[in-house]
């Protein structure tokens, strides 16, 4: 038997707006992680790639002005047309981590009571004591040195990197079954970025988290997934291996940001005629990636 993907995504399509004015964000939209899996979502700044993440997360609703259909299945829960409860029964189970760990820590509190919080959330009778122990070995966990002088400590009293770990070691605290990084450690320096890529694959080989990165940067890319998937406008134009995509990229937007690779600043990347002839067929799937089986 075939075991069914973590997250499986299939045709989503999202549209914001109200009172007759309507923004169409994602066109058909599938995707899906297995366990163990490092995959990646890129494309260009507003090309869809957070707003797709949000809905696995749970955290964008169908509601007046979002207008979301398709499937999204997490371990058998749907998430596109699901309410808050729907976000809490996944919250432990899916982790998210951000560009910048300051923005996703409250200055005003120590990292010990933020921790206790995230613990509780999975269970709510954890005694101090316990979730405190747990801090500790999910500090260590991400190779933070004293992690009882960590705990004791406000966001600001540490370093970037450190305050990534910190969150990393939040996001995974609870075992989450997927985790999903959005650009993770852009705003700090490469060497932050390189560590937290690093953990995130280790991860993935020794608990079998199923990890989705999204990202505009091929080059962390090519260096951290097994599988590509790349968005166009809120279209996926292609879904290759890591290895097939940067030997032979088929479609043009593909081939424009690997062309683009090399470039430190400037122009950014042409536009696509509306009309490519790839459009009338847009999702070139390589050979050997494929879709999940149906598996129901
Ligand atoms: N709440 C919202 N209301 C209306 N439009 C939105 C909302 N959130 C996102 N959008 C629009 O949806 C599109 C996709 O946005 P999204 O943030 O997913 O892009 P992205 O690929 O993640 O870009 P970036 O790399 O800059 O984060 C953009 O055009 C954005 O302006």
């Amino acid at each position: 038997m075939t075991r069914e993907p973590v997250l499986t995504i299939r045709d989503l399509h999202l549209a914001f707006g109200r009172w007759g004015r309507k923004s169409n964000v994602l066109h058909g939209i599938s995707l899906h992680v297995g366990a163990g899996e490092k995959v990646a979502l890129v494309g260009e700044s507003g090309s869809g790639k957070s707003v797709t993440a949000r809905l696995a997360m749970g955290l964008l609703q169908e509601s007046r002005a979002t207008h979301a259909t398709g499937s999204i299945r997490f371990d058998g829960i749907e998430a596109v047309k699901g309410g808050p409860e729907i976000a809490r029964r996944r919250g432990n189970r899916v982790a998210m981590i951000f560009q910048d760990p300051t923005s996703a820590l409250n200055p005003t509190f120590k990292i010990r009571g933020q921790f206790r919080e995230v613990l509780r959330s999975a269970e709510p009778r954890l005694s101090d004591a316990e979730a405190d122990r747990r801090a500790e070995a999910a500090l260590a966990e991400v190779s933070i040195p004293d992690p009882a002088r960590a705990l004791d400590s406000y966001a600001f009293q540490l370093s970037g990197g450190m305050n990534q770990r910190v969150m990393i070691a939040m996001a995974l605290a609870n075992r989450p079954e997927l985790l999903i990084a959005d650009e993770p450690g852009t705003a700090l320096d490469v060497t932050v970025q390189a560590q937290t890529l690093k953990l995130m694959g280790d991860l993935a080989a020794t608990r079998g988290t199923a990890v989705l990165l999204i990202s505009h940067n091929l080059g962390v890319v090519r260096e951290f997934a097994d599988r590509v998937y790349v968005i166009y406008r809120g279209r996926m134009v292609e879904h290759a291996t890591t290895k097939q995509l940067f030997a032979a990229p088929r479609h043009p937007y593909t081939q424009a940001l690997l062309s683009a690779i090399p470039k430190i600043s400037g122009g950014g990347l042409p536009d696509l005629p509306e009309r490519s002839p790839d459009f009338e067929r847009p999702l070139i799937v390589h050979e050997g990636c494929g879709e999940p089986a149906e598996v129901l």
